[in-house]
C-alpha cells in the first residue's frame, strides 16, 4: 500500500491552559524534508515531540508508516522506536557525558539484540566514518570533541538505530556557523543515501530555503501556510 512515511492530523498538544499546537496537520514522503518554521514559542518542538511519542498529543493522529501511533501503548511503541529518531538541539545534551562515542553509537546495536561482538565495533567505526568522524573519536567522551563533530556522533547514533524518519530539532542552531553547512551537507548525503524522510525544525529561514523540500508556517500553534 501507498502510505506517506508520516501523515500527521490535527495534532493538538496542551501544557494545562496553553494549546501548543493547535490542530496541525502534515505529510512526509520517505527521502523528503519538511521544514517547521516559525518565531520561538510558536508549538514547533512540542510537534516534534508529539510526532515521536516522546509526549503523547492531547488530540489528533500521527501515523508513521501506515501504522496510528497515539493509540498505541509503551509497549507496543517500542519496536517502533528505532525507526523514528530524534537528533536535538544542545549536541552535548544528547549523549551521556560519561560514556565514550563508540560505547553511545554501540548501545542502540545493544539494545535491539543486533550486537555482535565480531562484527559491532567494525560497525560503529562504519557509522563514525559514515559521518565524517576518524573510527579513532570513538575512544573520547563527548567534551573532548567540538559541537560539530558531538552533532554528527550524535547522528551516528541515530542511525545506528535504522531509522526511516529522523526529526531533527534545531539541529545546526548551536553551532558555528562555520561548521553548520558541512553537518547540514552530511544530512543531505545521508538522506540522498538512505532515504530517509527528515522533519526539520527551524528558525533559521535561510538555511530552511537552502534545506528543505516543503515548509509548514507555524504561528501560535498553527499550521498558518503549509
Ligand atoms: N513543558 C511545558 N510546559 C508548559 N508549557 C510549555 C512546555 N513546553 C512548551 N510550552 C509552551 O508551549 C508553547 C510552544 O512551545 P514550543 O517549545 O513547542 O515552541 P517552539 O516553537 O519550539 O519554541 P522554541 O523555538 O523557543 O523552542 C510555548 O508557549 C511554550 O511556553
Amino acid at each position: 500500500m501507498n502510505h506517506p512515511l508520516l501523515d500527521v492530523r490535527d495534532l493538538v498538544v496542551r501544557y494545562g491552559p496553553v494549546t501548543a499546537v493547535d490542530e496541525v496537520s502534515f505529510t512526509l514522503d520517505a527521502g523528503e524534508t519538511l521544514a517547521l518554521n516559525g518565531p520561538s514559542g510558536c508549538g514547533k518542538s512540542s510537534t516534534a515531540l508529539a510526532v515521536l511519542q516522546l509526549r503523547r498529543p492531547d488530540g489528533g493522529q500521527v501515523r508513521f508508516e501506515g501504522r496510528e501511533l497515539t493509540t498505541l501503548t509503551e509497549r507496543e511503541l517500542r519496536p517502533l522506536r528505532p525507526r523514528m529518531q530524534p537528533v536535538f538541539q544542545d549536541p552535548y545534551g544528547s549523549l551521556s557525558p560519561r560514556h565514550r562515542i563508540r560505547d553511545a553509537v554501540a548501545e542502540p546495536l545493544k539494545v535491539q539484540g543486533g550486537w555482535d561482538r565480531a562484527d559491532g565495533p567494525a560497525r560503529v567505526a562504519e557509522l563514525l566514518d559514515r559521518v565524517g568522524l576518524d573510527p579513532s573519536y570513538g575512544d573520547r567522551r563527548p567534551h573532548e570533541l567540538s559541537g560539530g563533530q558531538c552533532q554528527r556522533a550524535g547522528i551516528a547514533r541515530a542511525l545506528a538505530s535504522g531509522p526511516r524518519l529522523l526529526v531533527l530539532d534545531e539541529p545546526v542552531s548551536a553551532l558555528d556557523a562555520s561548521v553548520r553547512a558541512g553537518v547540514l551537507n552530511l544530512l543531505c548525503d545521508l538522506q540522498d543515501e538512505l532515504g530517509l524522510g527528515y522533519l526539520f525544525i527551524c528558525h533559521d529561514r535561510a538555511v530552511v530555503r537552502h534545506f528543505a523540500d516543503r515548509v509548514v508556517e507555524m504561528r501560535d500553534g498553527r499550521a498558518v501556510r503549509a
